[in-house]
């Protein structure tokens, strides 16, 4: 997506993006990282931040899983720790087919960074709050484990994440286009590779309101690194879909058992 400030303007988007999935159930449908509210400065997002379990941006977010019936990974939106909290957490939401939140996820490592594009400076921490919380979440089709954007560069949430269960991660981006050309593939392929699950990466794709530019390429990756489905970073919206078949998964895992020998060397390491 390009998502834009203003919520509805990102909803209606939503809505006829969501006309073209396809017929298969149960689907797991991953939207990009601010995906209802992008480039409208940091006041009015704290102005649109909810609380857990209620809001409009919630609700809007449960009736469109609800009415096609898919999982939505809905990352991310910004929620409020309490009421009265100055920052907000920048929440990636698991709903269920029927409209029900199964887990919320906030992002742990923030883009503190300097890049070499029009915007220069990054500092998400004056605005959003950090997570402290590793996330995975049991649907009908296997386990997700929730990461958002910047975390992929740190591998060791990757690994707790696999540790805990996971067989699909969902990654909600908004990668900037300068580090997106440069490592975005790599890096989602790696960790996918690496921690021997599916990775499905939504993105943020093209020029926003605050001058912004994100570069899209959302990807669906198998548990060997394949790249099963791509945008092609030019349009947008745009769909990447795929049917993923886990059942390659335990066989990658039998055949290269890395949670086994990271086992041993742990021990090695940390001495
Ligand atoms: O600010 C918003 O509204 C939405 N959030 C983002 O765009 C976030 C924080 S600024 N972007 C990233 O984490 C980019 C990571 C990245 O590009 C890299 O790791 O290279």
């Amino acid at each position: 997506m390009t998502s834009q400030p203003n919520p509805q303007d990102n909803l209606e988007t939503l809505k006829q993006l969501f006309q073209q999935l396809p017929p298969q159930r149960p689907q797991l449908v991953v939207l990009p990282e601010a995906c209802l509210c992008f480039g409208a400065g940091d006041k009015h997002q704290r102005a649109l931040a909810e609380l857990l379990g209620s809001g409009a941006l919630q609700s809007a977010l449960a009736a469109l899983a609800k009415a096609h019936g898919v999982y939505l990974v809905a990352g991310t939106i910004p929620l409020l720790a309490e009421a009265d909290s100055e920052k907000f957490c920048a929440a990636s939401l698991v709903f269920d087919p029927n409209g029900q939140c199964l887990a919320q996820y906030n992002k742990i490592h923030l883009f503190d960074v300097d890049v070499a594009d029009a915007t220069k400076s990054y500092r998400e921490s004056t605005w959003t709050q950090a997570g402290e919380q590793v996330v995975t979440v049991a649907t009908e089709f296997g386990k997700l484990g929730l990461a958002v954007c910047y975390d992929v560069r740190f591998p060791e949430l990757f690994r707790e994440l696999r540790s805990q269960g996971a067989e699909i991660i969902v990654l909600p981006s908004a990668f900037t286009q300068v580090t997106g050309a440069a490592h975005w593939h790599v890096l989602t392929r790696a960790r996918a590779i690496e921690q021997q699950c599916a990775l499905v990466a939504a993105a943020q794709v093209g020029v926003h309101a605050n001058g912004r530019e994100t570069y899209g390429h959302a990807l669906v990756i198998d548990a060997w690194g394949r790249v099963l489905s791509e945008c092609d970073g030019q349009q947008s919206p745009c769909l990447a879909s795929a049917e993923v078949d886990l059942s390659e998964l335990a066989a990658i895992r039998k055949n290269i058992p890395v949670a086994k020998h990271f086992a041993s060397s742990k021990k090695v390491m940390h001495e």
